[in-house]
C-alpha cells in the first residue's frame, strides 16, 4: 500500500503544540476538514506539556526539565501517558468530529506503532525515550480508512516498557518514516523570530546549516530548541521541508500547503 499525493495536500505530518492546543479556533479544524475532503492525508501528532505540567501540580509530584526534556520518572510517566494519550487526544480528536472530520486517537504505545529506546542522557532525564520504529503501515491503514490519525507522543519497546518523547521528535519521527514531504509544526508563535535593528521578524526560511548558529548566539532558545533539532534529524528522504508557524493564523495549514509564505520554512540548503 503506498500514500499518494493528492491536489489538496497529499500527506503531510502535522506537530501540535500543547502551547497552542486550547487557542485554536474552530476555524483551524474547518480548514483540516476541508483539506481532508478535498483529499489530503493528514497525520497528526500532538504534544500537551503545559497540560501535563498542570495535572503533576495537582498531584503535587515534582518535575523539572534539562535542556527541555521532562525528567521522567514511572510516576511521572503515568501523568505523562493519563494526559496525552487521554484528555488531551481525546479532546482534539473531539474537535476535529465536532468541525465534520474523522479523526482517530492513537498513543505510539497502540500497535507498536512507535518504538523507543533510552535516550543517552537517560541517568539525568530518565524514562525519556529516542524514537527507533514508526509502524507506517498503521498510519496508512487509518488514513486509508479515511480517519485522521491522532498520536500521542508516548514510545514502548519489546519488553513493554513505555517511555516519554518529545513530541516534536515524535512528529519529526513520524514524517520520516511514513516518507511525508512535509512536516507543519503548529505553535504560538509566527514562526523562528529574529531580532534585526531592535525590531523581532520572522525569517521566511532557514537552512538546517544556520540552525546551529542560531541556536549558539542565543536567538533560538526553549521549547523552540526541539522543533529544529527535529527538523534536522527528519529533513532527508522525502521530507524535504519542515515549517513552523502560528496555529491561531487564519487557514494556515491549506495556506502553507499551497505554497504560500508563512511563518519559517526550514530547508535543506
Ligand atoms: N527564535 C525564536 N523564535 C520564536 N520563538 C522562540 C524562539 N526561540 C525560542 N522560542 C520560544 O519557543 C516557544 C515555542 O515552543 P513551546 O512553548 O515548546 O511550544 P509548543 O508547545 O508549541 O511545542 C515560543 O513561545 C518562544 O517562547
Ligand atoms: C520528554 C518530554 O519532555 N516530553 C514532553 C511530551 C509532551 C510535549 O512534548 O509537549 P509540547 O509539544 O507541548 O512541548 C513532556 O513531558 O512535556
Amino acid at each position: 500500500m503506498t500514500v499518494e499525493n493528492h491536489k489538496g495536500g497529499g500527506l503531510f505530518v502535522m506537530k501540535c503544540g500543547g502551547s497552542t492546543l486550547a487557542a485554536l479556533p474552530d476555524s483551524f479544524f474547518d480548514d483540516l476538514r476541508e483539506l481532508q475532503r478535498s483529499g489530503a492525508q493528514p497525520v497528526i501528532v500532538h504534544g500537551g506539556g503545559p497540560a501535563i505540567s498542570g495535572n503533576l501540580e495537582k498531584l503535587g509530584i515534582e518535575s523539572s526539565f534539562v535542556n527541555g526534556l521532562r525528567v521522567t520518572t514511572e510516576e511521572v510517566l503515568d501523568v505523562v501517558e493519563m494526559t496525552l494519550a487521554g484528555s488531551i487526544n481525546k479532546a482534539i480528536v473531539r474537535r476535529i468530529q465536532g468541525s465534520g472530520g474523522q479523526a482517530l486517537g492513537l498513543s505510539g504505545v497502540d500497535g507498536r506503532l512507535i518504538t523507543a529506546r533510552l535516550v543517552a542522557n537517560s541517568s539525568e532525564v530518565g524514562l525519556v525515550g529516542e524514537v527507533t520504529g514508526v509502524n507506517a503501515e498503521i498510519v496508512r491503514g487509518v488514513l486509508a480508512m479515511g480517519y485522521i490519525p491522532v498520536i500521542a507522543p508516548i514510545g514502548v519497546d519489546a519488553g513493554g516498557q513505555r517511555y516519554n518523547i518529545n513530541a516534536d521528535t515524535a512528529a519529526g519521527a513520524v514524517a520520516s518514516f511514513t516518507g511525508s514531504p512535509q512536516m507543519i509544526v503548529v505553535t504560538d508563535v509566527p514562526g523562528i523570530m529574529r531580532t534585526l535593528d531592535g525590531r523581532k521578524t520572522v525569517l521566511p526560511s532557514v537552512t538546517v546549516g544556520q540552525i546551529e548558529d542560531l541556536i549558539e548566539n542565543g536567538e533560538i532558545y526553549g521549547g523552540m530548541i526541539p522543533k529544529v533539532r527535529a527538523a534536522i534529524d527528519c529533513i532527508q528522504g522525502n521530507v524535504s521541508e519542515v515549517v513552523i508557524v502560528d496555529g491561531k493564523e487564519p487557514r494556515v495549514l491549506s495556506r502553507v500547503l499551497q505554497g504560500e509564505e508563512l511563518g519559517t520554512r526550514i530547508i535543506r540548503s
